[in-house]
């Protein structure tokens, strides 16, 4: 078999998506979820893989904006769309991608690539670990009361038509941004991912809804979600499914959960990416009745080892000599000397001896905060070379709030 690599054109956009329909399964996409796809491919970071004529794998990226711990926004690879067709798996096509894409990301300048996994297992391989993780709830709304806290009654809730408010909820959630880690800078396009709501996706679920809340005219918080109805012999028990909830306070957080609780004829609320110290688990009176799952959510790949850990901030000064394996990015491999503290951070090439010895994946997992270095070390995948470097390392790299990442992409 030989194939070749190389960036996609405009024109072939049709045809190398229609390759990754049939990769995912051979359910297309229908027609505003593909203009949506369209849109936001980034053609000149796409690519295919082609035996003669025939587009046998593709893969791409966005340039997306990532929040670090201490709030600035790094430019990183978001790794996406990559597909093998089947007449072609396990011969090494997906290696030979990762492979060229991450020499393109280097080539770039960008320090980190990330990624969301159909299956985990795929990643590690290629350096990549998982870095944050993400709350799966099914809160029962029945058994539990709805949150209350002072000042709720004073925040106005408004239905709006989605598409109505979109530029306010992107307000919202643009504030939020830099305040998490994990959390990504929207590109053109991307805020319209929240109101998709094509017919033929719904699967029993009423249409799309969004709910305001407003102090004083200023929107301070919205949720977007959908009623699946549903009636049973004793009567109606509806879930409702919740899409998004962002708030820039506790009174519209509480507020617009209070709402949510509410709505008549269901009986519980299915959340699927919350942070995991979503602030509903301090709102409610028993958290086992929140249907509390805990899965991994944004892989977090280092390029270039030294801008990407000198481009956060350390919770506490740290100074550390760390040893990178990295066969896949050998520009990485060896020591280098991080220090730093909440106000800056520098990371250079070393010949000193190592204190902490580490596969670059790893450092991924360990970046945003999200996996201590103290919890990887215990599954031996970190290695205390200087007695006493793991735990001022675990300290300095941790962060106030979990990191976590608003939605798959
Ligand atoms: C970021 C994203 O876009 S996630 C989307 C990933 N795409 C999909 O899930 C679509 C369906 N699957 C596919 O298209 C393909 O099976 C792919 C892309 C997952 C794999 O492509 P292939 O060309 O078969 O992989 P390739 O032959 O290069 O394998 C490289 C290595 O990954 C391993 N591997 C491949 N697929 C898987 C898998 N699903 N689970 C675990 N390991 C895997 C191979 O065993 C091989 O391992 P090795 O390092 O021990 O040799």
């Amino acid at each position: 078999m030989t194939t070749e690599l190389r960036q996609l054109r405009d024109a072939e956009w049709d045809a190398w998506y229609d390759k990754l329909d049939v990769a995912f399964g051979g359910v297309p996409d229908g027609p505003e979820r593909r203009a949506w796809w369209r849109s936001i491919t980034e053609v000149e970071r796409a690519f295919a893989v082609r035996d003669g004529a025939e587009i046998v794998g593709t893969g791409g990226s966005f340039s997306f904006g990532l929040t670090v711990p201490g709030g600035a926004e790094v430019a990183v690879a978001g790794v996406t769309l990559i597909s093998v067709q089947p007449t072609h798996r396990r011969r090494g096509v997906l290696r030979s991608m990762m492979r060229h894409q991450l020499a393109d990301v280097h080539e770039r300048g960008e320090a980190l690539a990330v990624l969301t996994a159909t299956e985990p297992a795929i990643y590690g391989r290629f350096g990549y670990g998982p870095a944050t993780q993400e709350l799966r709830m099914s809160v029962d709304t029945v058994r539990l009361a709805a949150p209350e806290l002072p000042g709720v009654d004073g925040v106005r809730l408004r239905l709006v038509e989605p598409e109505a408010a979109l530029a306010a909820c992107e307000e919202v959630y643009g504030r939020l941004v830099p305040t998490r880690p994990g959390m990504l800078a929207r590109r053109p396009h991307w805020e319209r991912l929240g109101v998709l709501d094509p017919a033929d996706e719904r699967q029993g679920t009423g249409q799309l809804q969004c709910v305001v809340a407003e102090v004083d005219g200023e929107v301070r918080g919205y949720a977007r979600y959908a009623v699946k109805p549903d009636w049973s012999h004793a009567g109606p028990c509806g879930t409702v499914l919740l899409r998004q909830l962002d708030a820039l306070d506790p009174v519209a957080y509480a507020a617009l959960w209070r709402y949510l609780f509410g709505i008549d004829l269901t009986s519980s609320v299915q959340v699927r990416g919350r942070p995991v110290d979503d602030p509903l688990l301090h709102l409610v009176a028993d958290q086992r009745r929140c249907g509390l799952g805990v899965r991994e959510a944004l892989f977090v790949r280092p390029v270039d080892v030294g801008a990407a850990l000198a481009a956060r901030t350390y919770q506490a000064p740290v100074d550390v000599v760390l040893e990178v394996a990295d066969d896949v990015c050998p520009w990485n491999a060896g020591r280098w000397r991080l220090s730093g503290d909440a106000k800056g951070a520098s990371c250079e090439r070393t010949t000193d001896p190592a204190e902490l010895a580490l596969p670059v994946g790893e450092l991924g997992s360990a970046y945003l905060g999200g996996f201590a270095w103290s919890g990887l070390a215990a599954a031996g995948r970190v290695r205390e070379v200087r007695p006493g470097a793991l735990g001022a390392a675990s300290v300095a790299f941790g962060s106030d709030v979990a990191p976590w990442l608003p939605h798959n992409f």
